[in-house]
């Protein structure tokens, strides 16, 4: 089989079992040099120009130090289009497009105000402007890193998204939108341990880490966000669905209720109706 493809595996084994590495490998190969898999397998890999060659080289060093290939190559698939990424931003993740799908399905028809609290890449909010131009949709990060790569986004998407630098944990009283969604990070300093060292090593831990002494500390900021809006939407960490369900619950909301994503997980609090 193929010197670049094998390169690639030799490099990507280096941090990732060998069924992800190849994976990891093939995608590479498909989405920047549009070699596909029945090229590698069949022997018909074309040869690379110069410029080509240099650009792998430089993929291949990204990855050979344990940099996420979403990072490596520069974009990410959500919903089926492609955002930018890079360190300032959280990947994408599965689970998020079924928040997405969630909210879409709950607001069609609808010409509601839409705030996406904590945007990162912008994928929720692009997404959901997409789905529902007729809404307004208005999203905010703490990191204006983060906000640039979400305008970029926005901009190569085709979305009319508002971006603001906001923090949601003294987000502005005065500032009501119909349907607040948010990711918020979630993880326990104390899962560190239990996370792949690529996570640990190159995404932002401001979009990742939450003190374990005040693991739901954005969700308290939410739930006072919420409390005018018809529905919020959140993404959650399933270790602590209850306690965040209870939360809101102890804020007055009636009808909170916890949603499971398609690995079974209690992963999305939602509350309608309040
Ligand atoms: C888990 S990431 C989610 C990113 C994106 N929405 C997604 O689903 O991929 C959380 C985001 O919240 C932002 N963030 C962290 N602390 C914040 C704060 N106090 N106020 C506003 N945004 C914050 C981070 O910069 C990060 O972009």
């Amino acid at each position: 089989m193929n010197a670049i493809y094998h390169k690639l595996l030799s490099v990507l084994s280096l941090y990732s079992e060998e069924r992800e590495a190849r994976a990891e490998a093939f995608y590479i190969l498909e989405e920047v040099f549009g070699i596909t898999r029945t090229d590698v397998y069949a022997d018909k890999v074309r040869n690379l120009s110069g410029e080509e060659q240099r650009l792998f080289n430089e993929i291949v060093d990204r990855v050979g130090q344990g940099m996420p290939v979403q990072y490596a190559v520069g974009h990410s698939w959500f919903k089926g289009r492609k955002f930018s990424v890079n360190p300032d931003v959280l990947i994408p993740r599965p689970e998020t497009e079924e928040l997405v799908d969630m909210v879409a399905a709950w607001c069609k028809n609808k010409s509601y105000t839409i705030l996406d609290a904590g945007t990162g890449s912008g994928c929720i909010a692009i997404s959901l402007k997409l789905a529902l131009p007729q809404c307004t949709v208005t999203a905010c990060d703490i990191s204006e890193k983060a906000l640039a790569t979400a305008s970029e986004n926005a901009e190569r998407l085709g979305a009319d998204v508002i971006l603001e630098k906001q923090d949601i944990l003294c987000f502005p009283s005065d500032k009501t939108f119909d349907i607040l969604v948010s990711n918020p990070p979630y993880v326990c300093e104390s899962e560190k341990s239990s996370m792949q060292r690529q996570v640990i090593g190159f995404e932002p831990h401001t979009a990742l880490f939450v003190s374990d002494k005040d693991p739901l500390i954005f969700y308290k900021s939410l739930a006072v966000m919420g409390k005018t809006a018809k529905g919020v939407f959140c993404e959650l960490n399933a270790a602590l669905a209850l306690q965040t369900q209870f939360l809101f619950e102890a804020e007055g909301y009636k009808h909170v209720v916890i949603e499971k994503d398609a690995f079974g997980k209690n992963r999305f609090l939602k509350t309608e109706f309040h």
